[in-house]
């Protein structure tokens, strides 16, 4: 490769030197991350009870249903003899309590009975045996991608009208598309890469594009090595593909089946020699692209690899960065740089960026150059309004649920709690699958607007719950003594009882004690988050404190604190409550 003057940007020499780097590979998660599982673990648990607490339907069968109970078995179709589980049931019914053979050889020691001709107790018949309300739920998941997207057809357009270059073998400009979060960017985006991908198919005209998830690939080395692998593997494919052509026809002059100018005519070789010569050629080309490991190397050599795979033969590549603030943030502008540069030195290819974010500011942390080149185009994605989401909801509901499975008001209520938010479709869809996983986990036979609350309801507190359990320490013991004392029945809490209680609570745990101010800035940043909700009033001559009480669920928000192994060493903390007004 020849890169004239043109140095790329690569950090002073690699980030193999980068500790994030060279302390593991990317794919693994940091040591400093590894202490989270026990924490998620705890989290599922929790998730879990509250689950329960929310739907108020217990999820054990075996409780309220047990099938070994006669009085008990809720099956309304039994009744009607048109159970296929009947059969089941009653034999499950006539060992019943008090009924059960003991003295039959089949009881285990544990105490369950296994049966000869059944072999389970029924756990699962009966949720089974209720109506399914889904008929394909996977639709309403976010891995899904859907063939139509409704109210999307101006931005696809516009893209599909700036990609078209790619299919004329022309450089596309770059885009950057704008929008809130659940406004349909990535879906809309992957929509427009399958299309172009296939006419580009259809056409044969070379034309690729590659889906970077900035989130997840974080850095330039490892932007640059998954796109250096991913061109070295199609790559790869090309060479096998005409080696197996060459090398027949090939085999077919050894062997003489036909003469040589047949073989090579409407080729692009004269002699036999010079097909010997590509195949040699080829060969080594297959021999010397080596994959990237996933760190250790100096990035300006990964840059090579990936600027030599990609050039390898003629194509326009879309590379498409979502999540692209989430690459500034973590590192720089210098792969955007890079990649925005690359056009002039490349001889066979071209490569166009399409940036996608959530973060309209992103682009004042960029390099001017970067920021132009970047920003050629841009694609705005409003938030959806409740009628718009009401037309994707229904869409999605007509795969997703079987016929009359929902009421009416299900999806305008769904579609208006999410436009709420912020015209969030991923929100809307959330709720809707939510909806009816709580109305089938009741064994309700249709999804209703209660079931829609009680989404809502679970929904928020799973929010808050993720948010409480990755606040910092500090400001989880002081979010800790706000409970405290809101549970011992004190109103209109005042900074200063929270500072005392917190203080008690840091010796307790041997924490560092912050000052009553910086007290007050978490506070602050509690309200901030919808934790607390603090107001400041006026004491007269007195000056001014800051009143608040809890703004989320006392005993949920107490059981993801009490989940963190520093605050889960308090024992009891009803003493520092009771000695609030000591100091
Ligand atoms: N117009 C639409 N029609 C059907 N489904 C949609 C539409 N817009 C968004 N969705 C769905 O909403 C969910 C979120 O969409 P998407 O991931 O594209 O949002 P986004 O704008 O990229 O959000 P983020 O910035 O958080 O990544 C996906 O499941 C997507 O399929």
């Amino acid at each position: 490769m020849d890169e004239g003057d043109y140095t790329p940007r690569v950090d002073g020499g690699g980030e193999s030197n980068d500790s994030d780097d060279s302390d593991h590979t990317p794919w693994e998660r940091p040591a400093s991350q590894a202490h989270e599982d026990p924490e998620r673990t705890s989290e599922s648990t929790l998730d879990d009870s509250l689950d329960d607490s929310v739907d108020g339907a217990d999820p054990d069968p075996t409780d309220d249903t047990d099938p070994t109970d006669p009085a008990e078995d809720p099956d309304p179709a039994e009744d009607t003899g048109s159970n296929p589980t009947d059969d089941v049931d009653s034999e499950a019914t006539s060992l019943g309590k008090g009924g059960r053979d003991r003295s039959s050889p089949d009881v285990d020691f544990d105490g369950v009975v296994l049966d000869n001709d059944d072999d389970n107790q029924g756990l699962f018949d009966d949720l089974l045996s209720g109506e399914p309300i889904f008929e394909n739920k996977e639709v309403l998941r976010p891995s899904y991608t859907p063939h139509e997207l409704p109210h999307r057809n101006d931005q696809i357009n516009r893209m599909a009208t700036i990609l078209v270059s790619a299919l004329r073998g022309e450089t596309p400009s770059n885009i950057l598309i704008y929008g809130k979060t659940g406004t349909g960017k990535t879906a809309s985006a992957k929509f427009v890469s399958q299309e172009l991908e296939s006419t580009s198919q259809k056409y044969d005209v070379p034309c690729e594009v590659e889906y970077i998830n900035c989130e997840v690939t974080d850095t330039q080395y490892r932007v640059l090595a998954q796109l250096a692998n991913t061109f070295i593997e199609k790559n790869q494919a090309v060479i096998a593909d005409r080696l197996e052509q060459y090398e027949s026809m090939r085999a077919d002059a050894r062997d003489d089946v036909v003469d040589e100018g047949a073989i090579l005519a409407g080729t692009e070789f004269d002699t036999l020699a010079e097909l010997d010569d590509r195949i040699d050629e080829l060969e080594a080309d297959a021999e010397e692209m080596e994959e990237v490991p996933m760190t250790g190397w100096p990035t300006d050599r990964v840059y090579t690899t990936f600027f030599d795979a990609v050039d390898y033969h003629e194509r326009v590549v879309v590379i498409m960065l979502d999540e692209i603030d989430k690459l500034v943030e973590k590192s720089g502008d210098d792969t955007l740089y890079n990649l925005s540069r690359m056009n002039s030195e490349l001889d066979n290819s071209r490569i166009s960026i399409m940036g996608i974010s959530n973060d309209l500011k992103f682009t004042d942390f960029l390099d001017p150059r970067v920021k132009s080149s970047l920003g050629e185009e841009e694609i705005v994605f409003p938030p959806y309004d409740a009628n718009q989401l009401r037309d994707i909801l229904q869409h999605r509901a007509d795969i997703a649920f079987k016929g009359d499975a929902l009421t009416d008001d299900v999806i305008p209520l769904c579609a208006a709690f999410a436009a709420q938010e912020h015209g969030d479709a991923r929100r809307a869809l959330d709720l809707l699958r939510t909806a009816g996983e709580l109305a089938e986990r009741s064994q309700a036979e249709i999804v209703a607007e209660k079931h829609v609350r009680q989404a809502q309801d679970k929904i928020e507190l799973d929010r808050v719950v993720e948010v409480v359990r990755t606040l910092p320490t500090q400001s989880k013991i002081v979010l800790f003594a706000v409970i405290l004392l809101e549970k011992n029945g004190v109103h209109n809490i005042n900074t200063g009882e929270v500072f005392n209680i917190y203080k008690r609570l840091c010796e307790e745990i041997d924490a560092d004690v912050l000052t009553q101010r910086r007290v007050t800035d978490l506070i602050s940043e509690l309200d901030m988050l919808g934790i607390v909700n603090a107001v400041v009033v006026s004491k007269g001559r007195y000056g001014r404190t800051k009143e608040m009480g809890l703004s989320v669920p006392v005993e949920e928000t107490e059981a993801v604190l009490l989940s963190d192994s520093r605050l889960g060493d308090i024992e009891n903390a009803q003493p520092f409550v009771q000695a609030r007004f000591d100091n």
